[in-house]
């Protein structure tokens, strides 16, 4: 059993926060975790498997809370000021992934009392229709935060449009400034990305601690990878990147005590790469075939799940870990934005 299930077990009050990350404000100074802002009902974090030997990290139910604690804010809001955040996507394209994930976040939003726009252009229009709908947004005051659905058709070009994007609104944590002041020291964004956010949630309400450990993060992308091994850094863990042209990446992988695993391949990371008593988390989320599945295909993540969970000692599975997450995080990110806004504390 993870170190972690000690930790975990310490409940919390009812005054707990949302999060239970703290701002980044004093990531400079040593970590010490808040003892009574854990999870207030431990079988949330932990659905633990008959004969397996790690635990399973429950994203789904842990974003549940959080959303269902984001409500509860947002209704206290509008109670206060009349206003509620508002959040607005733009999605270009007919992807059925993207679909598919635009429609959960609109969901999350009623649930939550967020109100949500959305903008959809057609697969073949025009960088200026973009440019257009985002600047309508960065002028409405109802608006507090704006998502451009990634990934955006190759004819358009993302750098410029994400500039467009008014850095007060950038709820994803894109924006090149809200990116650099993730990464300098001594500096804070005003908006941390939605994945890694929601990966360090998961690691801190199961109780692990960061500090001093040796994380590998596999994969760098400006969503996930780069974010997330900044953001680890901030909670003074020793990071390795493994990518696409790293040599030996098991040999790396197999040392560390926290795996963030963000490259798209299914079932990349294998029982042999894990150091035994790891924590895994598996941001991956890749289609697999699967004609007995409703749609004919499934979602697996990018670590064997069946082999992991015989090495490691905490586990995330995919679905219902990290993805729910990430979009508890928008939520959260939309609702500090609002707050700020509106100078609602
Ligand atoms: N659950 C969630 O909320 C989210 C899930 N995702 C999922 O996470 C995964 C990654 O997404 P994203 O970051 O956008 O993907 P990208 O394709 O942008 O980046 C993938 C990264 O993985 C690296 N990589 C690719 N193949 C290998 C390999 N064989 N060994 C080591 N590294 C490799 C690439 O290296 P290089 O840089 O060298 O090319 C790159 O840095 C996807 O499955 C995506 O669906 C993404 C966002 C949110
Ligand atoms: N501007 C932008 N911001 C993003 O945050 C962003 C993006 N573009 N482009 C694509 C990736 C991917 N992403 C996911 C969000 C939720 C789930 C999610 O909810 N997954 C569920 C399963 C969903 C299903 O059943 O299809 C789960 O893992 O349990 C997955 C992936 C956000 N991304």
């Amino acid at each position: 059993m993870p170190s972690t299930r000690r930790a975990a077990s310490t409940l919390m009050d009812e005054n707990c926060p949302i999060l239970v990350s703290r701002s980044l404000g004093s990531l400079d100074l040593p970590d010490i975790w808040p003892t009574n802002c854990t999870t207030h009902d431990f079988q949330a974090v932990y659905k633990c498997f008959n004969k397996q030997a790690a635990a399973i990290i429950d994203g789904k139910s842990i974003a549940e809370e959080i959303t269902s604690r984001i409500a509860c804010e947002v209704r206290r809001m509008k109670e206060s000021t009349g206003k509620v955040p508002g959040l607005a996507v733009i999605i270009v394209g007919q992807r059925w992934d993207s679909q598919t994930y635009v429609r959960n976040k609109i969901k999350a939003c009623e649930e939550a009392g967020i109100k949500s726009l959305m903008t959809e252009l057609a697969g073949n229009c025009k960088e200026d229709e973009v440019v257009n709908a985002l600047s309508r947004f960065n002028k409405d005051p109802t608006i507090h935060g704006i998502l451009v659905q990634l990934p955006l058709p190759q004819h358009l070009d993302e750098e410029r449009i994400l500039n467009e994007l008014s850095l007060e609104k950038d709820v994803d944590g894109f924006h090149p400034l809200n990116m650099g002041n993730l990464a300098m020291r001594g500096r804070e964004p005003l908006f941390i990305p939605c994945t890694p956010k929601g990966c360090i949630e998961l690691l801190i309400r199961s109780g692990v601690e960061i500090m001093g450990k040796k994380a590998v993060v596999i994969g760098r992308s400006n969503i996930v990878g780069l974010p997330t091994s900044l953001l680890l850094q901030r909670y003074h863990a020793t990071v390795s990147i493994v990518h696409a042209f790293t040599k030996n990446p098991e040999q790396i992988t197999c040392e560390a005590d926290i795996v963030v695993t963000a490259a798209g391949v299914p079932n990349l990371v294998r029982g042999n790469w894990l150091k035994p008593g790891a924590i895994v988390i598996d941001v991956g989320t890749n289609p697999i075939e699967d004609s007995s599945c409703e749609h004919g295909y499934r979602l697996i993540g990018d670590v064997c799940f069946e082999e992991a969970v015989r090495v490691v000692s905490a586990i995330t599975p995919v679905p219902g870990g990290v993805g729910p997450m990430t979009i508890a995080m928008l939520l959260s990110n939309t609702l500090d934005s609002a707050k700020r806004a509106y100078d609602f504390t």
